[in-house]
Formats: C-alpha cells, sequence, structure tokens
C-alpha cells in the first residue's frame, strides 16, 4: 500500500509531466523564438499559434492564411513535428499512469462509473475524503494517437470548483454537478455531506434528482433572492469550525477529524447557480471570503456561471461548445467531455436511499437525555461553560458562556419555550459541572413557580446542588432582585481584590494562581426580568446602574448572566443605556421573539415550534444556529437528573426565597440560636433574619407602627417568642400588655405560651398597665406592649399632687429603661399617635421601628433625616434602625404559627 502522502506526490507527479507535455508542445514555438529572431513574422506567427493552440489555429483562417506563406509554412511544419516528438515521449506511459492515478485517488464512488455504486448508500465514516472526484474524460486535441483518460477534480477539503457553460449548455452543466454530487452524496455514510443550493434564476428546479435529499437535510435550497442569508450562514459556520478546531489545538477540521478517524462535523458543498455576471460587490467580496475560509473548515465551492477568482484552491472546467470543455487540470489544448451522466429516475431514486437511510439512522428525536454527557460532572470552568441545548440535524447545538459571550439575552413571546430552554441549558450545564466548578442563583419573576422544583420541596426533597439560590413569585419584590445584584457585586469585588492579590485579571488566571480557593464560575438567571424596571423609581434606577456594573465587570470575573424576557423591546431602561444589552452577547430568539436579534435577522419569525436561534455574535445573521431544543419540563427529564445529580453530590439546599408564602419563624435559621429579636425575614439573597440589637444602651426601643393587625401581631410575637428562646427560662422578666379586648385571646395565649415555657410573665389587660414597671430591676425585662395608643385612657390621667401622668412615667420608662436591659417593644396604629405617647423628644428614644401600612412620607419624621421611599404593600413591611441603616431593609413578617 502507498502511503496517503505517497499517492498524492505521484498523482501530483503524473499530472505535472502531463502538463509539462502540453505546454512544450503548445509552447515550441516560444522555444523557437529565440533562434526565429530573424523574422519578426515567424516570431508573430508562432506566438498566435501558442495563443491559439494548436486544433484552433488550424482551424483559424488568419492562421491558414499565413501559412500559405513559405517561411511560415516550415514554422508551422516545425512546431508539428517538435509537438508530434514530444507527445510521442509522453504517450505511451502518460494515459496509463493517468488512469492508475485517478483510480487510487478517487476509489470507489469517487471514481468508479455510477453502474457500480449508484443506488448503494455509502459506509465511510469520512476521516478523509478522496482527493479526487472524477468528472470525465480528456484527449490531448491534435494527438496522433487519441488515447482518452479521466478527468478527476479535488474538492472536499482541498479546493473549490467553477464551471463556466456554453451558450445553450447549461443541462450538461446540470448533469455534471448532479453527478459528481451523486459520487460524493454515495461514498460517504449519509449525514456526512451536506449541499447548499442557490439558484439565480428559480427558487426550485435546479437539480430535481436531487430534490429526495431535502428529506434529510441533506439538501438545502435557498431562496434566490437570500444568497446573502447563504453567505452569512457559512461564514458563521466557519467561523465556529475553527474556533472548534482551535480549541482541539488543531489549525483546520481536517486535521481534527483525521486524528480522530472520523467526520466530526459534516462537509458543506455551496453549489451556487448564477447568469455569468459578477455579483454584486458586497456579496462577491462574501463569496470569496467564504471561498478563502472555506476549505479549511469543510466548506467547497460549486459555482456555475459564477464568477469567482483564485484567491484559494480552484479548479475550473469551462465549456467551449455543449459537449466541450477544457479544465483547469489538464490546461490547454486537451479536450474534456463530461461523463455520461445516469438517467434521472435512477439518480432520484439513490437520492431518496440516501435520505432515507439518513432518517432511520438518525432513529427517533433527540430528547433531553441526548444533551447530557456520558458522565457527570467532568468538566472544567476554568476558561468557560459549554453545554449543548438543542439539536441541529441531530447534531448537538452548544451555547458557551465566557469570555466571548459573558451573558445571554433570551426572548421570546408567551408559551414559546423559554422557561424550557432554560431548563435544558441548565441541565446541561449541571450535568456537566459540578458544584465546585458552578453556582446558580435563578430568579422568575413571573407569577408562578417554575424554579420551585430546583429547591428541596415538600413533594420532592432534592434539589439541584448548583443551585444557590431560588427566588420564585417575586413579581411584587423587586427588592429581591436588587438584592441578588447587590450580591452579584459584592462577589465582583472580592473577586476582583483576590485577582489583584495574585496581580492577576482574568478568573482562569486566579484559578490557577490559587488553585485552593473556591471560585466557581456563576450564572444568575433572571426570568422576566424586565420586571425589575417596572416602575420609574429608585429600584429601577439602581436595577439599571447594578446590572450595568455585573453586565460590565463580570466577563473577567467568571459572573454570568443569563436574562429572558418576553419583550425585550418593552424594556424602556435598556434605551437609554444600552451597556447591559451590548454586552449580552449571547442572543437566544424563540419562536417570534422581538428585537433580541439585529433588526435584518428575521429568523425567529420563520422558526418552528420548539425551536430555537442560538446566536453568539450579538444577533447578527450569520451568528445564526437554529436548534431544535427538546423538552426539558416533562416529567422523568430534568427532574430525573436532578435526582441524580443530588445522589452523586452532597452540597447544601438552595435557599428558596417565595414570595407568595410567609416564612415560618419555627423554619427561620436565626431562630435557632437568636441573637435578638427576630423581626421577619429580610428580603435580600440570604433568606436572612432581621433582628435588632439590644445592647443595654439608650434608645434600644422598637416601635412597630399600622393598622395592619394580622402583621402587627406577627411581629410582636416573634419578638416574644424568639427573645423567650433567647435566654433560660427564669433569667428575665416579660411583660405583656394588652387593652384591646379583641386581642385579648390571642395575647393571653402568647401570656401562657411563656409561661409555659418557665418564663415570669406580667400579663396586663386593663389600667393596671398605667402602673408600668420601674426602669430597671433584677433582671432584665422586654415589655411587650400592644396597641399603645388604646391604653392612651389610662396614662393620660393625672396623679394629685404632682399631677404627673403616666404617659411622663412611659416616657421616662423608655428613656431610662434600655440602659438598664428594660427594652419596649410598643405597638402604635399610626405615627400620629406614636407621636402623642412619645412627646415631645421622646422621638429619640425609639431607636428602631418596623412600619406596615403607613406611608413613606409620614415616616420622614422619624428616619433621622433619611427620605424613607415606600409604598405599603400586603404582607411587608420596612425596618429600620436609626444606628445601623442609611435605608430601610423591606422585609416579610414570619408565619408565627406552630412556634410554640
Ligand atoms: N422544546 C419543547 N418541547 C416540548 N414541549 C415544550 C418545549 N418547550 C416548551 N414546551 C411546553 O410548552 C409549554 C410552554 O413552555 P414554557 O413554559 O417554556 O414557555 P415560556 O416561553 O416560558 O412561557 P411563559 O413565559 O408563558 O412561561 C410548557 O408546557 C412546556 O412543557
Amino acid at each position: 500500500m502507498l502511503g496517503k502522502g505517497e499517492r498524492r506526490q505521484r498523482a501530483l507527479d503524473a499530472l505535472d509531466e502531463l502538463r509539462k507535455a502540453l505546454r512544450l508542445a503548445l509552447g515550441a514555438a516560444a522555444a523557437r523564438r529565440q533562434n526565429a529572431q530573424t523574422t519578426k513574422d515567424q516570431l508573430e506567427f508562432e506566438q498566435s499559434v501558442m495563443q491559439l493552440g494548436l486544433s484552433r489555429a488550424r482551424l483559424d483562417p488568419h492562421i491558414t492564411e499565413l501559412r500559405g506563406r513559405p517561411a511560415l509554412a516550415r514554422t508551422w511544419d516545425k512546431v508539428i513535428a517538435e509537438r508530434d516528438e514530444l507527445y510521442r515521449g509522453w504517450h505511451p506511459e502518460g494515459p496509463g499512469k493517468l488512469r492508475a492515478l485517478v483510480a487510487q485517488a478517487a476509489d470507489g464512488a469517487a471514481g468508479l462509473p455510477w453502474p457500480d455504486w449508484l443506488g448503494k448508500v455509502g459506509t465511510d465514516a469520512g476521516g478523509t475524503a478522496p482527493e479526487l472526484w472524477r468528472v470525465g474524460t480528456a484527449v490531448v486535441e491534435e494527438a496522433p494517437v487519441h488515447d482518452e483518460f479521466p478527468v478527476a477534480v479535488p474538492l472536499l477539503d482541498r479546493a473549490h470548483l467553477r464551471v463556466n457553460s456554453a451558450q445553450d449548455g447549461r443541462s450538461v452543466v446540470d448533469s455534471l454537478v448532479e453527478s459528481l454530487l451523486l459520487r460524493v452524496m454515495s461514498y460517504f455514510r449519509p449525514g456526512l455531506v451536506k449541499v447548499h443550493l442557490w439558484d439565480i434564476g428559480h427558487l426550485t428546479g435546479s437539480l430535481p434528482n436531487l430534490q429526495p435529499l431535502t428529506a434529510g437535510g441533506l439538501l438545502t435550497i435557498h431562496d434566490p433572492t437570500r444568497l446573502d442569508d447563504l453567505l452569512a450562514d457559512m461564514a458563521g459556520h466557519i467561523r465556529r469550525v475553527h474556533a472548534k478546531a482551535m480549541r482541539e489545538g488543531e489549525t483546520s477540521l481536517r486535521s481534527v477529524c483525521v486524528a480522530k478517524g472520523e467526520r466530526v462535523e459534516p462537509w458543506r458543498i455551496v453549489v451556487l447557480f448564477g447568469n455569468g455576471e459578477r455579483l454584486p460587490d458586497e456579496q462577491q467580496r462574501e463569496l470569496q471570503r467564504v471561498a478563502r475560509t472555506g476549505i479549511d473548515a469543510g466548506v467547497s465551492l460549486i459555482c456555475v456561471d459564477v464568477p469567482l477568482s483564485a484567491n484559494s484552491p480552484l479548479e475550473t472546467i469551462v465549456f467551449t461548445d455543449p459537449q466541450n470543455a477544457t479544465t483547469s487540470m489538464t490546461g490547454p489544448g486537451v479536450r474534456f467531455r463530461p461523463d455520461d451522466a445516469p438517467d434521472g429516475s435512477l439518480a432520484s431514486r439513490a437520492a431518496a436511499t440516501i435520505a432515507q437511510d439518513l432518517i432511520a439512522r438518525r432513529g427517533k428525536p433527540r430528547t433531553f437525555d441526548d444533551l447530557l454527557p456520558p458522565r457527570l460532572g467532568t468538566h472544567s470552568s476554568r476558561d468557560e461553560l459549554r453545554a449543548p441545548v438543542g439539536f441541529a440535524e441531530g447534531v448537538p447545538v452548544e451555547v458557551v458562556l465566557g469570555d466571548a459571550t459573558p451573558h445571554a439575552l433570551i426572548a421570546g413571546p408567551s408559551g414559546s419555550g423559554k422557561t424550557n430552554f432554560l431548563y435544558a441549558m441548565l441541565g446541561g450545564l449541571a450535568a456537566r459541572y459540578a458544584p465546585s466548578e458552578l453556582e446558580l442563583y435563578l430568579l422568575d419573576f413571573k407569577e408562578g413557580v417554575s424554579f420551585a422544583g430546583l429547591a428541596p420541596g415538600r413533594k420532592d426533597p432534592s434539589w439541584l446542588p448548583q443551585a444557590r439560590l431560588v427566588g420564585v413569585n417575586v413579581n411584587t419584590d423587586r427588592e429581591f432582585g436588587l438584592a441578588l445584584l447587590r450580591f452579584l457585586t459584592e462577589e465582583l469585588a472580592r473577586r476582583a481584590d483576590a485577582a489583584k492579590r495574585q496581580e492577576v485579571t482574568k478568573l482562569a488566571e486566579l484559578r490557577e494562581a490559587d488553585p485552593e480557593g473556591h471560585w466557581p464560575r456563576i450564572v444568575a438567571v433572571i426570568d422576566e426580568f424586565q420586571a425589575l424596571f417596572g416602575g420609574r423609581d429608585r429600584i429601577t434606577q439602581q436595577a439599571t446602574v447594578l446590572l450595568e456594573d455585573v453586565a460590565r465587570r463580570g466577563r473577567s470575573q467568571g459572573i454570568h448572566l443569563v436574562l429572558a424576557s418576553q419583550d425585550i423591546a418593552g424594556i424602556e431602561a435598556f434605551w437609554g443605556k444600552p451597556a447591559v444589552f451590548e454586552q449580552c452577547t449571547l442572543r437566544i430568539a424563540m419562536p417570534k421573539a422581538r428585537r433580541v436579534l439585529t433588526e435584518t435577522n428575521n429568523a425567529a419569525f420563520s422558526l418552528p415550534r420548539w425551536h430555537a436561534v442560538i446566536n453568539h455574535d450579538s444577533g447578527v445573521h450569520h451568528g445564526n444556529q437554529v436548534a431544535h431544543i427538546p423538552d426539558a419540563s416533562a416529567k422523568g427529564t430534568f427532574d430525573r437528573l436532578q435526582t441524580r445529580l443530588w445522589e452523586t453530590w452532597q452540597s447544601a439546599a438552595p435557599k428558596l426565597f417565595d414570595g407568595a408564602h410567609q416564612p415560618l419563624l419555627a423554619d427561620a435559621s436565626d431562630f435557632d440560636e437568636p441573637t435578638g429579636p427576630l423581626l421577619g425575614q429580610v428580603i435580600d439573597v440570604g433568606c436572612r433574619a432581621a433582628v435588632m440589637d439590644i445592647d443595654a444602651v439608650p434608645g434600644r426601643n422598637l416601635a412597630v407602627i399600622g393598622t395592619a393587625t394580622a402583621d402587627a401581631l406577627a411581629i410582636m410575637e416573634s419578638i416574644t417568642f424568639s427573645l423567650a428562646r433567647r435566654h433560660p427560662a427564669g433569667s428575665v422578666d416579660f411583660s405583656i400588655w394588652c387593652a384591646v379586648p379583641a386581642l385579648r385571646e390571642r395575647v393571653t395565649r402568647l401570656a401562657k405560651i411563656l409561661t409555659a415555657i418557665g418564663h415570669s410573665v406580667d400579663h396586663r389587660t386593663d389600667e393596671e398597665i398605667a402602673d408600668l414597671v420601674p426602669a430597671s430591676g433584677e433582671r432584665p425585662r422586654y415589655i411587650l406592649f400592644f396597641a399603645v395608643d388604646s391604653a392612651h385612657q389610662w396614662l393620660e390621667r393625672k396623679q394629685p399632687p404632682a399631677m404627673r401622668s403616666k404617659l411622663d412615667d412611659l416616657r421616662a420608662l423608655l428613656k431610662n429603661g434600655p440602659a438598664n436591659h428594660v427594652h419596649t417593644f410598643g405597638w402604635w396604629r399610626g405615627v400620629g399617635r406614636m407621636k402623642e405617647t412619645l412627646g415631645f423628644g421622646g422621638v429619640d428614644d425609639i431607636g428602631a421601628w418596623v412600619a406596615l401600612d403607613v406611608q413613606g412620607a409620614e415616616l420622614n419624621a422619624i428616619a433621622a433625616g433619611q427620605i424613607i421611599d415606600w409604598s405599603p404593600r400586603p404582607k411587608r413591611a420596612i425596618f429600620f434602625d436609626k444606628s445601623i441603616h442609611s435605608s430601610p431593609d423591606v422585609i416579610i413578617p414570619f408565619d408565627t404559627v406552630g412556634t410554640e
């Protein structure tokens, strides 16, 4: 067996020999020129003969006339004699050598006559492609002995082909192209070669016998008016293939495939039928670019009557009449005839057989499980995150979050499959990257619980190990989105600091410099993120600034945003400040998505159901990859993967924030060992409780303000239960005062619980309340004073002789108590009523407050000069502690049921 290199060399040598012989024969006149300086006529004559070629010169009337002159007749005879001499030297060996060469370089369907292979399905895996593909036969014109030899052209991975038809000779060219394509398609296992067909004159009708190939996606027919799109698709494809080859450490797709022994990415043959005229400038440039870069990416062009210059390997076949042509393979003076093509019905049946084989072998449609790797969690996120999300004709289509595409924007109308897409993507990523490589923060502003299953639930105790935070039903709690962004900017700062210390700039370098550190990539998914910008308020303002910051700096620190929305167009905040939009270079368009791709890129409109356009080039056309997204929401898909992952990796459960439910006090982690009174859960990434500081310093009293009784009671009870838990029974005293009959039952129950625990309780429901307690005692005392304003009737009574009211005593208690560990937690049903109780200057003794259904403007007076921006909403409150806050925290009162 000859080595591939050797075989190729022999092929080249034999071709060279043929070319040399012909050149010499035809160029004999040139050789004679030096010796024939004597007559200018002879020189010109020889030149003319050389330019025309012998056979044409013989028919040329002017040459014939010149040959009548004796001097030139001698020159003519000499040219013929020299040519004959040289040809005789080549003839006995040459044709035979060429036959052997073609037999070797074009094996099987690449070179044999069609009856030997047509209708059979190829089996070659495509590690390498034949060097040559037979197209016809040739004879040397004017040769003394007419010896035919086969002509074959290089194509896949080697060259492009240009064919120029003769007038009225299109059908011959069509047959030639059709036969060539059939050879290629029949050589390999179906699916390894894809043909794109564009005909300037027709939408359908060209190469009719190959139409059955469209069924398997092996042939794509392009709109005659959309050559731009086809060229852009190819340019995008070439770029992606180059990037893929580079990742494998190779320079061309061919070397990747040779190394693997199989074709990892189908060849593309782009067949363009033109009308002989140059394409418009822009298209011509794009075509030349595809020609220049395509070969290494497995893209070959067959240009029929489309001018194309040779800036890359290019062979030509130029028809001089409908049957005869010259070719760049054989040079001038050699007449080429295309092989006879098979009968149309045979060709079309063969095409159908190839397509059916592919369809049969693809088997069932690809599913969610096909997105998963054979082994879980083996990938490193050092340089990027990469996972398939769908399939294009059975071939996986990936998304990449990395330096070039740090963030993603996903758009599609309701029901178009955005959430499903997110699940497909999260599944692909979670199956590849272990929790030490990837952390997920998932937020859904939609009403509903789309991500809830990723956190442990009542029905399914499993969770997604990579998930750190799951936020559902956040539609009314925009602060939670803000909190997530704030958390991400803090993490950014932490990473930037660490990078600075290590004197590096990127996550990949940081991981190298600090191999022991925990530096996973973070992906924050925000579904319906436009809700963040849902008002002309402080939250929108802050969200815009934070989102911009994360988008800009996240790239180098491995923090990636995945933003999904029904309507990108509607996000006003974007249009003034395009930074976020521009940083999202990965664009995903679901069917009928608007604005997410560039304005001239309409791919989303014609997208079938359950498909998406995946575009890593900011939405420009050449970045389009259309993929079918498998169902990742049905039972047995993502949920099953989650269980597997959960069983594989030990990881803490993600925090779950569910805006539709009040968190249970008993479940709050801060309730295990309270450090002070718990007021509610802060709307924050940590899902921590708001805990008030109760040092023995002045002002450490708390006011709960508002008429929302259930919420007020919940807060007062949370305070009581957490304090009761904080201190051993008997080490503190409680005062539980409530003068409102309607609340008596509930408050009495609270007192009873405290007593049952073993605490001493001073429980009062009537005018005894006015007797108050001393501002200091043996043990710390917590006074829970419900509806203070309702006790005013008794507090305001003035006592003779000093005529001092109990209200004055209460003010003194608030003023002096805290320094002696006597703290009051009072509930007032309005700001005005509270001020009445406190009197002039008394507000200072209330160091912290929780406001319920009270407008922000009313609270400014008690907020140490801060402007409070708060519109009340059910089951939410704000907590402001003058000693620590510059703006209040939004909190959710705990559900205290079952706490006892
Ligand atoms: N690729 C798919 N294959 C099969 N079914 C799908 C696919 N994508 C989505 N579906 C189904 O379509 C329905 C809507 O999908 P999904 O919830 O993902 O849409 P959406 O764009 O997020 O809509 P919305 O914004 O209204 O929630 C779901 O019932 C889902 O199971």
